[in-house]
């Protein structure tokens, strides 16, 4: 328990301290209900110890690095399964039959097209506009164009509203890029598969047809299996608390895309390589983890760290694994940028601090660098973050629904001043 304190104020009682526990260790019960009638809370900044709902999705194991999506290991996964295979899992509980997998394929790839006035849309941003930026408008903009989405008590209405938004997703995304470098759009391919029609409106041009690598784009699928679920993290509670007020899934996923842009969540994997390019040396490593010590330095390892792993992300080594494959595949073996993430694991990993804290690598360490040798730029690595994530955020947007889920409305401990007269202007 921390020695803080925080001030709670009643109306019409005197204010009272309370003991404020360390968030790492666990959440200090005030029975406010005995204070207020308002019924008993729990203080829980940062919702370290709180389970804000039941779901069947995914199990995480963050003492023993273990991620399951309906049972099924993500390294299984990652390395066996398909993107759109892991989507149906993660909405359905079950791996596909080849019927069904066959089915739901097609009906994603004839909804992979945007409606025409999209491209409107698109030109009234700045060129330099950060693609996830254009993201978060973009896809809260197609409840503009698909009505349907907006009663969600009509179970048809929420599934075509969950397959346009996977379909439309790789769309939109490419389209944020192409805008940025000044290019035209490209139109989906309905005979690529996912991720290789995602490259191909990414690179292709008027000029010159993009010659899809089969590594590349089997890189591509498992970056977005590898961000498709993780359980409740804090994209995936916006999410949930945005559709808890029964808006439509459009405007919940936007608001999905928003949380994920911070870099202590999503937003980490554009900022590991901002950072590994800052380092740019492997002689400048030990002054960068002195910093990261520092308390009085807000700087800190991006692609460190984790609320619930306390070993390594499972993610994250199959992460590397891909890195060496495609970067190999690519002959750039020797990318300074792969030496220094490599060394900084190492030093890191070895220092005391690191340990004691139980900071490992997270998913977000080693995405880059595979991004960056596909030729990805920056600015785009949470787009593709969010792109792999939509069909998690669907997933416990549903999960939500059918079990007739409250409003999501938390509580706080109030800490201003206690009630007092209103001081006129000139008395002040
Ligand atoms: C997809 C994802 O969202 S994965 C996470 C991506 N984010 C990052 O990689 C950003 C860097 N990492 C972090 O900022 C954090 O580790 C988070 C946000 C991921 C987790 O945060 P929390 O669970 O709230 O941990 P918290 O911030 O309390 O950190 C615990 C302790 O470890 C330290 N710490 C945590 N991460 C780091 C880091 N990357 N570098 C240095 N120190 C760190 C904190 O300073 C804190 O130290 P203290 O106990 O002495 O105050
Ligand atoms: O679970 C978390 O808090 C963050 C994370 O790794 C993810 O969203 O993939």
């Amino acid at each position: 328990m921390s020695d803080k304190k925080a001030t709670l104020a009643i109306p019409g009682k005197d204010a009272i301290d309370l003991p404020i526990y360390s968030g790492s260790i666990g959440p200090d019960v005030v029975d406010v209900g005995a204070l207020t009638g308002q019924g008993m809370f729990t203080y829980d900044p940062g919702f370290v110890s709180t389970a804000a709902c039941e779901s069947k999705i995914t199990y995480i194991d963050g003492g023993k690095g273990v991620l399951l999506h309906g049972g099924y290991p993500i390294e299984q996964l990652a390395n066996e399964s398909d993107f759109l295979e892991t989507c149906w899992l993660l909405w359905n509980g079950e791996l596909p039959t080849a019927a069904e997998k066959e089915a739901f394929v097609e009906k994603i790839t004839m909804h992979t097209m945007v409606h025409d006035q999209m491209a409107s849309f698109f030109k009234g941003f700045r060129r330099d506009a950060h693609p996830m930026a254009i993201l978060c408008g973009v896809v809260g903009a197609l409840s503009a164009f698909y009505h349907d989405s907006l009663d969600i008590t009509n179970e048809k209405h929420r599934n075509i509203s969950a397959i346009r938004l996977i379909a439309k997703m790789p769309t939109l995304a490419a389209m944020a890029y192409k805008f940025s470098v000044g290019q035209p759009f490209v139109y989906p391919r309905n005979d690529l598969n996912y991720s290789e029609n995602f490259l191909n409106m990414m690179f292709s041009t008027p000029c010159e047809d993009y010659q899809i690598s089969p590594t590349l784009a089997k890189a591509m699928d498992k970056i977005f299996i590898l961000h498709a679920d993780h359980e409740q993290n804090a994209s995936t509670s916006t999410v949930r608390l945005a559709g808890s007020t029964g808006t439509n899934p459009f405007a919940a996923i936007a608001a999905g895309i928003s949380a994920l842009w911070g870099p202590s969540h999503g937003g980490a994997n554009e900022a590991v390589l901002d950072m590994l390019n800052e380092i740019g040396d492997e002689s400048r490593i030990d002054e960068f983890v002195a910093k990261a010590k520092d308390k009085n330095d807000p700087f800190r390892l991006m692609g460190f760290g984790h609320r619930v792993y306390k070993n390594f992300d499972p993610r994250a080594k199959v992460m590397k694994q891909t890195a060496d494959e495609v970067l190999g595949e690519l002959g750039l073996d020797n990318d300074p940028l792969l030496k220094i993430a490599k060394r900084l694991e190492q030093i890191a990993l070895e220092d005391e601090y690191f340990v004691e804290k139980k900071l490992y690598p997270n998913v977000d360490f080693y995405s880059g660098i595979i991004l960056k040798a596909m030729g990805i730029p920056t600015s785009m690595f949470t787009v593709i973050f969010a792109l792999g994530r939509t069909p998690g955020w669907i997933a416990h947007w549903n999960e939500m629904i059918a079990d007739n889920s409250r409003i999501g409305r938390p509580r706080q401990l109030y800490t201003g001043p206690t009630q007092r007269d209103f001081t006129p202007l000139d008395k002040r």
